[in-house]
């Protein structure tokens, strides 16, 4: 079976493009061994990418965390499967269908550019105690579970153990929730730090995590209501911006995408 390792600024993933219809395998399973940083591919998640309609470009995506869990939205993955539909059959606009929500795609010169559906939004879910000052943190929906906390300096947070507090709080069970810190940047520019669930890690970036700050720091008066650019672990901003017909509901999220190596499984 062929399959590529790509990244979406930094949330890295196998991605598996030519599968057979009927496949019948156990793929939370093979999401777990395949995800495996060292007796795997090793990736944050696995990603398997079919295609619907060609006129129409349409896309069914099915993304599994690197413990084997669906995850319902992942706007990096969402990233990479555009970028690797490009690729393949020149697709430019494409129609993304994760989890039974249709997403738009846009793969320009050097950004891949995806819709995320807000939903919630929960000021003040929960407070935790970091470094010494007690701290909120809000809850926005953007197809998956997200809490985010706006503090001075996100490099001054032990990320994985106060992300891991969050992500367990008995408040936020069954579902728990990724975990993300956001501090201000400068003009419409925000920094993050995010604690995936289903990863139980920090990755390097996360789309959904991204658009989940942007509607918490512009609830909260830090940016505008336009264009922001969200710098991660990665290095690899990118850039949240309302839809320009649902501009409450629906936010585009772009950045690079990298492809950065292609093989066969054993
Ligand atoms: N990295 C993703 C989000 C992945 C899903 C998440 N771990 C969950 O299960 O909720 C992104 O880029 O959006």
């Amino acid at each position: 079976m062929r399959f590529r390792k790509i990244h979406g600024a930094g949330n890295d993933f196998v991605l598996l493009s030519d599968l057979e219809p009927d496949d019948g395998k156990d793929w939370p399973k093979e999401a777990e061994r395949l995800c495996a940083r060292r007796t795997g591919v090793g990736a944050d998640g696995l990603v398997i990418s079919r295609l619907v309609s060609e006129h129409p470009a349409v896309l069914e995506i099915t993304c599994f965390n690197a413990d084997g869990s669906v995850a319902t939205m992942c706007g990096n993955a969402l990233r990479c499967s555009a970028w690797a539909a490009h690729h393949d059959h020149g697709f430019q606009r494409i129609s993304l269908r994760m989890a039974g929500v249709v997403h738009e795609a846009v793969v320009a010169d050097d950004s891949v550019w995806v819709t995320a559906e807000v939903g919630a939004i929960l000021p003040r879910r929960l407070q935790t105690v970091i470094n010494g000052r007690p701290t909120w943190f809000d809850s926005a929906h953007t197809g998956t579970e997200h809490v985010v906390a706006v503090v001075d300096d996100v490099d001054a947070i032990d990320a994985v153990m106060v992300g891991r507090l969050v992500r367990h709080h008995p408040d936020l069970a069954p579902l728990g929730t990724n975990v993300n810190f956001v501090q201000s940047a400068g003009s419409q520019a925000l920094k993050i730090r995010t604690y995936e669930r289903g990863v139980e890690a920090e990755t390097l970036s996360c789309g959904s995590g991204a658009v989940a700050a942007f509607i918490v720091a512009t609830m909260r008066g830090l940016i505008a209501r336009r264009a922001v650019t969200v710098h991660n672990r990665a290095g690899e901003p990118l850039t949240v911006r309302p839809h320009d017909d649902r501009p409450n509901r629906t936010q585009w999220v772009g950045g690079p995408v990298t492809n950065t190596f292609e093989g066969v499984l054993a």
